[in-house]
């Protein structure tokens, strides 16, 4: 678990973090959302011991992490993909890290395995591709088999192939109860991947939600087709939905399309079409970060 009290960080005049308060829970994946400048990596520094706060506190597990005992099994992270030592071997670079934490080059060989670089493992890092290194990083992630999970903008660069990948790993991490949080500029990545999101512009919070919250806030309403319209239509306004009719379907709004679908499959009611109509997450997201952006593109007056 990971906890931000009233976090802070001020660069002279520039509040990169501001008062931040926050959790990230064991067993999900939480997106960490917001545009350039918001202040994600500052929080995550912070929360790795990198950066001292000017005021408040980040703590993981209750601690903060210079009162971490064994820092590497209780932590892990991938911040700047770029940064392992070109010279040296995959594996190599892995053994300086593990020895220097007292893990042996067993577990080295096992996060090769787990990341999918055991037939990479004599290259030298400067030779391998950016999703190869950012592989690397994952592996040196989770050297300690660390229940907190931070990943700064792991897909970034990374070709479709290798973003699925991600993905899967980030959900693995968290279905295995860890907690993961992984920063993002983009909605629409991170509701692929997160089932919760902390959204901060200019260092403050601007929202903390599921992303299941965050649709059917979003979202206009959803249609819905059933041969059993007028039953199914009951069931959701006993479950505090508003329901409209048009052209046959369901107009329903304050459900989310699934917790539609499992009220209709509850009562054995069929359904035939269920489609969300309205903005999307990221028109959402940009909607509400929109006074946070920092530099926005001036439009030319002629
Ligand atoms: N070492 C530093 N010295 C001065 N200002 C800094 C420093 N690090 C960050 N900042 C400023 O703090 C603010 C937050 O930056 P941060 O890198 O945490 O944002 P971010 O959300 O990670 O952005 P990005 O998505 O661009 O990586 C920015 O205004 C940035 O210019």
């Amino acid at each position: 678990m990971i906890e931000t009290r009233r976090l802070t960080k001020r660069y002279g005049k520039t509040r990169a973090v501001d008062e931040l308060t926050t959790k990230v829970e064991p067993g999900h994946v939480t997106g960490f959302l917001g545009p350039n400048g918001a202040g994600k990596s500052t929080t995550m520094r912070m929360v790795l011991g990198l950066d001292r706060p000017t005021g408040g506190e980040a703590l993981v597990n209750g601690r903060r992490y210079a009162e971490l005992r064994r820092p590497v099994h209780e932590v892990g992270a991938l911040l700047d993909a770029g940064a392992a030592h070109g010279g040296r071997t995959a594996r190599d670079h892995l053994r300086v890290l593990a020895r220097a934490n007292g893990i042996g080059d067993r577990r080295v060989d096992e996060v090769l395995e787990l990341v999918g670089l055991a037939g990479a493992a004599t290259r030298r890092v400067g030779a391998l591709s950016l999703g190869m290194r950012q592989r690397l990083g994952v592996a040196a992630a989770l050297l300690g088999d660390p229940g907190v999970l931070l990943f700064d903008e792991p897909v970034n660069g990374l070709d479709p192939e290798g973003i699925r990948w991600v993905r899967h790993l980030m959900r693995d991490l968290a279905a295995e109860g860890r907690a993961v949080l992984v920063s993002s500029h983009l909605m629409g990545e991170m509701a692929l991947t997160a089932d919760r999101v902390i959204v901060i512009g200019r260092g403050r919070l601007v929202l903390e939600a599921s992303v299941r919250e965050l649709r059917a806030r979003f979202q206009e309403d959803v249609l819905v087709r059933s041969p059993e319209r007028g039953e199914l239509g009951r069931v959701l306004e006993g479950a505090g939905a508003s329901v409209a009719t048009e052209d046959g379907a369901l107009l329903v709004r304050g459900l989310a399309a699934a917790d539609i679908a499992d009220l209709a499959a509850s009562r054995g009611l069929p359904v035939h079409e269920l489609t969300p109509r309205g903005a999307s997450l990221e028109d959402a997201y940009l909607r509400l970060t929109e006074d946070s952006v920092e530099y926005r593109a001036k439009e030319t007056a002629r």
